[in-house]
């Protein structure tokens, strides 16, 4: 049986990011929206051509976006809150981007972009919360008890038309009814999601019909919450919504698409539906084709994900053939394919020109890991020596990484092989700490701080650029940051907080700042991943044992300290969200690497406090992000995840204060181990939710400080004094008030100047209402 090539998806940012340049310049008004149309539809032209030129057969469409798929099903299926102000019919792109971003004069994202503050009621955006547990994050359906769902988008049948005018035959893809409706929320948490279906299913079939009539022969419905502890409920739910669809549709094949994990539990219903394939992902789970194919009808096409769609390292493609030359050869329909959608990869490695040349032999992106799948298919169809000389390339390169000197620093193996206790323990109990603290920082009641990083400006952005590129001198760059973190503290003083930052001014970004810092970690200049709409990230990849030849933010905390009386924090990324962050070698446990990385930071955190540093922070973002998505595996990340910032963080003297920052955090199923970290103080992000996240803290009786954000700073609307004066009453309902500390949701990066000046002052304003 002749095997094929698939792919679940490709970035839809485009080689050189011109989807952020074209979002963004509609946004601002300087385009109009046909030219923000025509570069959506160039990208997808040259995306699909792309993709059939590197071998790949089965080519997808609908996986492109404007913004996110899970809001793009939103607007196919008509969850579209009456507060955007749809009137029915298709929804239109004003529509699309007021879920996103929210409406003018609203409370979201960048919805102003004229660079002044404004305090309007607008629509705000739509919650948005992380895909999986990828550094990707979709908007989050919200759903009525009496949700009508109905057609309001043909984005999918439009993509698929447009694919065919070009002569492509593609296989649009969907997310699944069974994961969006468990992906979404429901007002008050008052009813199951699940209980939708039924009205849901009709708006699918429409689609499905809608695609067959236009000559779709199969469809890829993704359902990634298979691989999710599911409620009994969902069983069932998925048994309904697959009868009711395949059976609506008895031309079309659907491919069921799983990916992130192991079906596990789930894998009994996956194999009664009545799908015509299902594509399994056999990196995060590769243990699970032997019980696949014990249990799978002979008919049932598989598409095995054999190549990592979630990292960037090569494949040895002998060692992936070994495993599937048998299922090939017994017979059954294959295809083969990348784990999960290329969407969480660089798009081309042959952009990165820099790149030491045996590490960059390591690598493949998504044009490369296509180009491996095609070598694959090439071996089964033909035998391995119509392709010999590339698949020993292919052994040759992961043999090389394994056992490179360059992966390897003994000093850094001894130093993490025995960890002895101690090091991850404080010298004295909190309480005793905190007397030690207050003598020493001797800070008022609901002291007010903010998070680390201030506006990144054009002009800083444009100025770090210029450094990049030789533009501009090393002393021009360090002056204007100087004059930019200068500017940062005398307004803080200005404004009246009470513990400053230096500002970030001379970060590019959170993670990717260390990791260019630390040996053990490459970067590249173009291998941008999407982290939401038009904000990419570009993940470090960490390829060998990691370092820190030297202090990498000591300099910039000196000089803001030496330009105030009042405490400066040192300010770092920890450990855990370093690791999540990041592309992290395959050859051993990311708990190791993990572990290498918090050595490093500790002795950061030991030079800051030489240094003079009263307080230092070390941001864990990405904690909650890293859990596994399995909950029976959670007690192993956690320990492991807990001790790494724990080793980062104890170094210090009981009088040296550590902070500690998550956003985009749920923390009830997760407090005892967020108390374990033993921070001294920790800020969350609470504003959106209304001081509700305190409540795993006041049950739980968590012993140390806690910031709980008083102002939303995804969004340009400057929260009035009234409004986090009684945020601040909510938080002290909850908790103990000489336990609360003042401070926003997260960093204020992504926040324009006019509009930080104004919610801080208020925000400062609040704290001395709340001390009266
Ligand atoms: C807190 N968040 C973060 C996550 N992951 C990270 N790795 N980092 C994070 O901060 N995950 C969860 C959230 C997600 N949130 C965000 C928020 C904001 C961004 C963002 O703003 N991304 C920027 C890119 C950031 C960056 O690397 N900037 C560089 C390069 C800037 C650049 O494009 N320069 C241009 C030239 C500019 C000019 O000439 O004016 C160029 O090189 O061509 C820098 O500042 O130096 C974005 O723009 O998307 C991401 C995730
Ligand atoms: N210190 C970082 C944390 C973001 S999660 C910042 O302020 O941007
Ligand atoms: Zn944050």
């Amino acid at each position: 049986m002749t095997v094929t090539v698939a792919t679940l998806g490709f970035p839809r940012i485009g080689p050189k990011r011109e989807l952020k340049t074209a979002l963004e310049n509609y946004w601002a008004g300087k385009t109009p929206e046909s030219a923000l149309l025509a570069t959506a539809s160039a990208l997808r032209a040259t995306a699909w051509k792309q993709q059939r030129e590197l071998g790949a057969e089965i080519i997808p469409s609908n996986d492109f976006s404007l913004y996110d798929h899970v809001l793009d099903t939103s607007a196919m299926v008509g969850v579209i809150p009456e507060i955007y102000g749809w009137k029915g019919g298709q929804a239109g792109l004003e529509t699309y981007f007021a879920m996103a971003r929210g409406a003018q004069g609203g409370a979201a994202e960048e919805s102003c972009t004229h660079g002044h503050a404004h305090t309007g009621h607008g629509a705000p955006a739509a919650e948005m919360t992380k895909w999986f547990d990828t550094n990707y994050h979709y908007l989050v359906p919200e759903f009525a008890a009496d949700q009508n769902f109905r057609l309001a988008s043909t984005k999918a049948l439009n993509e698929y038309l447009e694919a065919k005018a070009l002569g492509i035959e593609t296989r649009p893809v969907l997310l699944g009814p069974v994961s969006y409706l468990l992906l979404g929320k429901n007002t008050g948490n008052k009813f199951d999601p699940l209980s939708l279906l039924a009205r849901l299913l009709p708006v699918y079939r429409e689609v499905l019909q809608s695609l067959v009539r236009a000559g779709a022969q199969w469809v890829q419905i993704d359902e990634p919450c298979l691989v999710l502890d599911l409620p009994d409920a969902a069983q069932a739910a998925f048994m309904h919504a697959y009868d009711v669809l395949v059976a609506a549709e008895p031309q079309l094949r659907v491919m069921l698409t799983t990916y992130f994990g192991a079906l596990g539990d789930n894998l009994a219903t996956v194999l009664a539906l009545p799908v015509h394939g299902l594509h399994i992902d056999l990196i995060r789970a590769p243990e699970q084709l032997a019980a696949v194919l014990a249990g799978a009808r002979p008919d049932l096409v598989l598409s095995l994900g054999v190549i990592d769609g979630r990292n960037v390292w090569k494949a040895d493609l002998n060692e992936i053939l070994d495993r599937i030359e048998p299922v090939v050869h017994a017979g059954r329909r294959i295809i083969l394919a990348p784990s999960c959608s290329l969407l969480h990869t660089p798009i081309d490695l042959e952009r990165e020109t820099e790149l030491d040349p045996d590490i960059k032999n390591w690598l493949a992106f998504a044009v490369q890991k296509i180009k491996e799948l095609s070598i694959l298919r090439r071996a089964l169809n033909e035998g391995r020596e119509s392709v010999r000389n590339i698949l020993d390339d292919s052994s040759r390169a992961v043999a090389s990484r394994r056992t490179s000197g360059k992966i390897n620093d003994s000093a850094v193996k001894t130093r993490t092989a025995h960890v002895d206790p101690s090091l991850a323990r404080r010298a004295s109990p909190f309480q005793i700490r905190r007397e030690l603290q207050k003598q020493k920082l001797n800070l008022p009641p609901y002291p007010t701080t903010t998070i680390g990083s201030f506006p990144q400006t054009p002009e800083v952005r444009k100025a770090r650029a210029e450094h990049g590129n030789g533009i501009i001198a090393d002393a021009v760059y360090e002056q204007f940051l100087r004059e930019e973190t200068l500017r940062a503290v005398r307004w803080q003083e200005d404004v009246g907080l009470d513990v400053l930052v230096h500002g970030e001014f001379e970060r590019n970004d959170m993670v990717q700042y260390f990791g260019e810092q630390l040996s053990g970690f490459i970067f590249t200049k173009h291998a941008w991943v999407q982290s939401y709409g038009s904000r990419y990230v570009r993940p470090p990849i960490i390829f060998g044992d990691v370092a820190r030849p030297k202090p990498m933010t000591v300099e910039w905390w000196r000089y803001a300290q030496s330009l105030t009386n009042r405490p400066v924090k040192g300010m770092l990324t920890g450990p855990v969200t370093i690791l999540n962050w990041s592309f992290v070698r395959d050859d051993q446990p990311r708990s190791e690497t993990c572990r290498q990385i918090a050595f490093a930071i500790r002795d950061e955190v030991a030079d800051l406090e030489a240094a003079g540093a009263s307080i230092i922070q070390i941001d864990e973002a990405a904690l909650r992000e890293g859990l596994p998505l399995r909950r029976d595996e959670w007690r192993n990340y956690l320990g492991w995840a807990v001790e790494c910032f724990r080793i980062a963080a104890s170094g210090v003297g009981d009088a040296t204060q550590i902070h500690t920052h998550m956003c985009y955090s749920e923390f009830n199923d997760i407090i005892s181990s967020i108390a374990a970290m033993d921070a001294d103080v920790i800020s969350i992000e609470t504003a959106r939710s209304k001081m509700e996240l305190l409540d795993a803290f006041s049950g739980y009786q968590y012993p140390a400080e806690i910031g709980p954000g008083v102002y939303d700073i995804h969004s340009p609307r400057v929260p009035e004094v009234l409004e986090m004066t009684t945020l601040l009453k909510a938080a002290a309902a909850r908790l103990p008030a000489d336990q609360l500390w003042v401070n926003p949701d997260c960093g204020l990066k992504t926040r324009k100047w006019p509009e930080v000046r104004l919610a801080i002052e208020n925000m400062v304003a609040a704290a001395l209402a709340a001390r009266i």
